[in-house]
């Protein structure tokens, strides 16, 4: 959930080029000379015998924040590449399996036709590098599975050493990283939006252990599978304006780690202290960290179980910050989730996991008096809880209006605690919405609930819960006259994949 969290927020959590040159991973021959480069290219896949003899292109993005501030021009080729690389994670924004060699893992596509998806549109604004970084995005979006598979192909071919620091199965935040280059790609002429984009990436991967020197790597495998898939709108211009990009992103994410490693850990150890199955597959798991651990409510935080090593889920703290420095979250182990699975049926006091730093804007202003109205779905309503107790400590209480969801009243799991809350606070009301079987309390889905209520256009909205409700609740919220910029969750994209 490394994006931004309110609706009107664009994305969430990427040198010279020497255009002319070519790295390890293309042919010995370009494409061009020999052969339609449509045509299937199994022989230009990696192997040992088409390792080059020669350096590779100068994706270099080690250095200062103040090299990134000058045009970066094309440099000579760097240094014996690859090989003598130290061990450290790789910089990916989420867990990956490649067991596939890349020939076995894409075939050439077909079929290719740019520029019919409207998000890849150029504005007419657009920086001459931003149109070439568009054209290809627009043509690779299509297949971008195949050119993921062939990415992580290249890099675990070519990178072996590298692979043993991935989780060991595939699951779903597979393309998380070539998800992030297309983002900040798509970014690449909004200055602040990037760096701050990829200032929150470079920090969430220091507790991967990804080093600077992983980074050329990663730009390398990058840039060979844009130049296999990207057959129709890849050029010497287009491969120059890739290597200044991603050198760019890149440094950004130095730049940032570096100056995170200043102030805070990369990760935390926690030990379990508290462990109580509230359902038979939801439990609210409490852990002490090893250090301080300063967040805010709303938030959430990157866990990884001992039992899934490298496997790393995101979890809402179900608290303010508390005087004792315990963190708790809820947790429901969904089928196939490993990471929620191992939470609540295996995890138990004693068990240490680690922790990453905290992310999400789904925060309280608190220089605003409006009311809250917020939407709670299933363990979703952990995050409220957490601004519930934020606004009664902060004193100056405003009006809080909780609508939690759920299938059934059993499923209410964290409804005495709400209860409770709304008794002690006169100003927060609390609305059970049941939205499959019989009840005392209101019937529905949750947006329904709402619309019964208000007017709300003078409140901010705070939702949490599965994908869908959140994108049928701004919906609705939009609808009954609260506007986007007013109403906070955190990334859909991210719920979706960290659904486990
Ligand atoms: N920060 C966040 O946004 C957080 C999100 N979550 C997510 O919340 C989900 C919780 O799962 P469960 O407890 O199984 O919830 P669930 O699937 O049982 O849904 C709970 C309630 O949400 C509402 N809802 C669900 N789908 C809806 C739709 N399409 N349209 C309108 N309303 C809908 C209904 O009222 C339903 O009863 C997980 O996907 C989890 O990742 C959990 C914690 C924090």
């Amino acid at each position: 959930m490394d994006a931004p969290t309110t609706t009107s927020s664009a994305g969430s959590d990427g040198s010279g080029g020497n255009s002319g040159d070519w790295g390890w991973f293309t042919p010995s021959r370009k494409p061009a000379e020999d052969q339609p480069r449509t045509q299937d290219r199994t022989q230009d896949r990696p192997s040992d015998e088409r390792t080059p003899n020669r350096p590779v292109n100068p994706v270099r993005p080690v250095g200062t924040g103040a090299d990134r501030r000058t045009p970066v021009e094309p440099g000579p080729a760097s240094g014996p590449w690859p090989g003598d690389r130290p061990a450290g994670g790789p910089p990916a924004t989420g867990p990956e399996e490649q067991h596939q060699r890349p020939d076995e893992a894409a075939s050439a596509p077909h079929d290719v036709r740019p520029g019919l998806d409207p998000r890849f549109a150029v504005p007419e604004t657009a920086s001459p590098d931003a149109v070439l970084l568009r054209r290809t995005m627009a043509e690779i979006e299509p297949i971008s599975d195949k050119v993921t598979s062939y990415f992580y192909a290249l890099l675990f071919v070519q990178h072996p050493e590298l692979r043993p620091l991935f989780p060991a199965a595939m699951d779903a935040q597979r393309d998380r990283l070539f998800k992030a280059v297309l983002t900040a790609a798509r970014l690449v002429d909004d200055n602040d939006i990037l760096t701050e984009f990829l200032s929150r990436l470079g920090r969430g991967h220091r507790k991967y252990g990804t080093q600077p020197e992983h980074y050329p790597a990663v730009g390398e495998c990058l840039i060979g599978a844009l130049t296999r898939y990207a057959v129709n709108t890849w050029s010497d211009e287009a491969e120059a304006a890739w290597v200044r990009a991603y050198t760019q992103f890149s440094q950004i994410m130095i730049d940032a780690a570096a100056e995170d490693e200043l102030i805070a850990p990369a990760w935390w150890h926690a030990e379990v202290v508290g462990h109580e199955l509230r359902t038979p597959d939801i439990a609210v798991v409490t852990v002490r960290p090893d250090q301080p651990y300063p967040f805010l409510a709303g938030q959430y935080a990157s866990v990884e179980t001992p039992w899934w090593p490298r496997v790393w889920r995101h979890y809402s703290f179900a608290s303010a910050p508390r005087s004792d420095g315990l963190l708790s979250f809820h947790v429901k182990a969904v089928p196939a989730g490993w990471v929620s699975s191992a939470l609540v049926h295996r995890a138990r006091p004693g068990d240490v996991i680690r922790l990453g730093p905290p992310a999400g804007s789904m925060t309280v202003d608190h220089s605003s008096d409006s009311g809250l109205l917020c939407l709670g779905g299933g363990t979703g309503i952990a995050p409220i809880k957490a601004l519930v107790e934020d606004v009664a400590d902060y004193g100056r209480h405003r009006t809080v209006e909780v609508f939690y969801g759920a299938r059934s009243d059993h499923d209410l799991y964290d409804i005495d605690t709400m209860l409770r809350l709304a008794r002690k606070h006169p100003w927060l009301a609390v609305r059970p919405v049941v939205s499959d079987g019989p009840t005392n309390g209101l019937s529905g889905q949750l947006p329904d609930a709402v619309r019964q209520y208000g007017p709300w256009n003078a409140f901010d909205a705070y939702l949490s819960g599965p994908p869908g409700m959140i994108r049928s609740g701004v919906d609705a919220l939009v609808g009954i006259g609260i506007p986007s910029h007013r109403i906070r969750h955190d990334s859909i994209e991210e719920l979706a994949a960290a659904a486990e």
